[in-house]
């Protein structure tokens, strides 16, 4: 700490501050993270966490790493200054003055760029939103915040988990389902959907009315001005079923949308041109200027997005010791069809309406936290109790190859528990550290881009031009990876208000 002079304090999270601090004998400017070290092994494990992922981290769209220490009860994470602020900061000073499509563009290939990164080392963000997303002076985009991410195939790191911002949580995290590479595309969607409106897509005046947008994927559209592959992308990016939405390496290679990204994207982070440097000419495409989805599922390949796709054929990347073939055949993971259906059905039933949601506590720290033996199935397939493998629900991936099936059981009846939860006022504080609001008094469900009471889109998303074009694929080659601990947050939610 004696290195580095403190030039101010920039913000206080839920976890401690962030300083602006300058080295000794250096004239940088620098972020120092302080935060509390919780006395629990685990919880400290947890927070620690961040810096170790920080630190593993080497990309131009990701807060750089410089140091971390210890002392004093204290975590200090030390990171790139972004001068530009957070992205909320910046949405919320633009007003009513939208942003230009080639900012949305330039941003949001950035972002891409960023979080296509982290999925490709196999790391799942978890909390992606406006406000971790940060800017530099010369308009580049840097994600950070790596406090709830988690890596797979560590035998640690995911022993601890995430409840999210309920604003950017996706439809399977409301239904319990594991947090996979899709769950990180639904929040990004929020955020780029903020950028193109400078409002949240799912806002709502109590906890039933936003699980029922999310859960039902319905935002109101995107202003028409904005060009048609945005719409598009949208509307992808809010597929309910985590296999319809695309993956950061199809949005940035093969979807509509990947032309006018790469277009608008600085020149010194420009992805390789795929036409001149691909054996699959314009001539093979047939100069439509369209990808067929085979072509791109190549150049996805031909530009090293081969852990993304490999996942999708063989690794289910769970497995702590290395893979070998028994493990291959049970690692692949497969989402069910369709929506939450499970939520809607509870939604529709649930009559009660505002969450009221005490404040005292507001600024209560806490981590969630359990012993990852709880949270997973052995594999069947395996028959090894160190195989940390598991099936997510619906189809298994032995049923898929005709062998008999070790079906995950799932014994709980998530929405229902979390929404008589929700009822209960205290539960605010169970989404303490995530929700956008942490004011005392403040509705948790008004965030910082909301207008007052909501909006008031209940329905399906209207379809605002040829529904047709618009309709999504199935991107098998895009195949989730997920979150090898799934966690029973509710049941942490429900201790805790035992505990109050
Ligand atoms: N690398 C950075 N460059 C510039 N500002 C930063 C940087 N990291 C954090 N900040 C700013 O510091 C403030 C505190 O950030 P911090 O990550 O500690 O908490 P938070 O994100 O506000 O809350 P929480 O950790 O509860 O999500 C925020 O306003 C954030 O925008």
């Amino acid at each position: 700490m004696e290195e580095y002079t403190v030039v101010k304090v920039i913000g206080e999270g839920s976890f401690g501050r962030a300083l602006l601090v300058r080295p000794l004998h250096s004239h940088d400017q620098l972020v120092l993270k302080e935060i509390r070290l919780p006395k629990s092994g685990h919880r400290a494990a947890a927070s620690r966490r961040e810096a170790v992922l920080l630190s593993s981290m080497n990309h131009p769209n990701i807060v750089a790493f410089r140091d971390s220490f210890e002392a004093d009860g204290h975590l200090y994470i030390v990171m790139e200054y972004c001068t530009g602020g957070d992205l909320l900061q910046r949405i919320k000073r633009q007003k009513n003055t939208p942003f230009t499509k080639d900012v949305i563009l330039n941003w949001f290939g950035q972002m891409c760029l960023g979080t296509k990164y982290i999925h490709d080392q196999r790391v799942l963000h978890r909390d992606l939103k406006s406000k971790n997303i940060f800017l530099t002076s010369n308009a580049t985009i840097k994600l950070g915040d790596f406090g709830s991410a988690c890596v797979l195939k560590s035998s640690e790191a995911c022993a601890f988990s995430y409840v999210g911002t309920p604003y950017y949580v996706s439809p399977e995290i409301w239904d319990n389902k594991a947090y996979n590479n899709k769950s990180d595309v639904w929040s990004l969607g929020c955020v780029l959907y903020e950028l193109c409106t400078l409002r949240h897509p799912f806002q709502a005046a109590s906890w039933k009315s936003l699980i029922l947008k999310v859960c039902r994927g319905a935002y109101p559209p995107l202003p028409n001005h904005l060009p048609y592959e945005l719409h598009h992308l949208i509307k992808h990016m809010f597929k309910t079923n985590p296999r319809d939405r695309p993956s950061l390496s199809t949005i940035l290679t093969s979807h509509r949308i990947s032309q006018l990204l790469q277009k608008n994207l600085p020149p010194q982070v420009r992805l390789p041109d795929p036409l001149s440097h691909h054996p699959y000419s314009a001539l093979e495409r047939g100069q439509t200027g369209k990808w067929k989805k085979e072509e791109g599922v190549k150049v996805a390949a031909y530009l090293g997005q081969k852990s993304l796709l490999e996942t999708s054929h063989s690794l289910g990347g769970s497995c702590v010791e290395p893979l070998d073939v028994e493990k291959r055949k049970c690692t692949r993971k497969k989402w069910a069809e369709g929506p939450s259906e499970s939520v809607l059905e509870v939604l529709r039933n649930a009559d009660f309406t505002n969450s009221t949601l005490g404040s005292s506590a507001v600024n209560k720290e806490f981590s969630l936290s359990m012993d990852r033996n709880c949270s997973f199935y052995s594999c069947t397939q395996c028959q090894r109790g160190n195989c940390h493998n598991f099936i997510s629900l619906g189809q298994s991936t032995s049923e898929e190859m005709g062998t008999p099936s070790p079906r995950r059981q799932w014994d709980k009846s998530p929405p229902e528990r979390l929404l008589s939860l929700l009822e209960k006022a205290p539960l605010s504080l169970a989404f303490e550290t995530y929700t956008v609001h942490k004011q005392a008094g403040e509705n948790p469900l008004v965030g910082p881009l909301s207008q007052t009471g909501g909006d008031d889109t209940d329905g399906l998303a209207e379809d605002f031009m040829d529904s047709d074009r618009l309709e999504s694929r199935s991107d098998d080659e895009d195949t989730d990876f997920e979150d090898d601990s799934p966690y029973d947050w509710i049941g942490e939610l429900e201790k805790m208000t035992v505990a109050l």
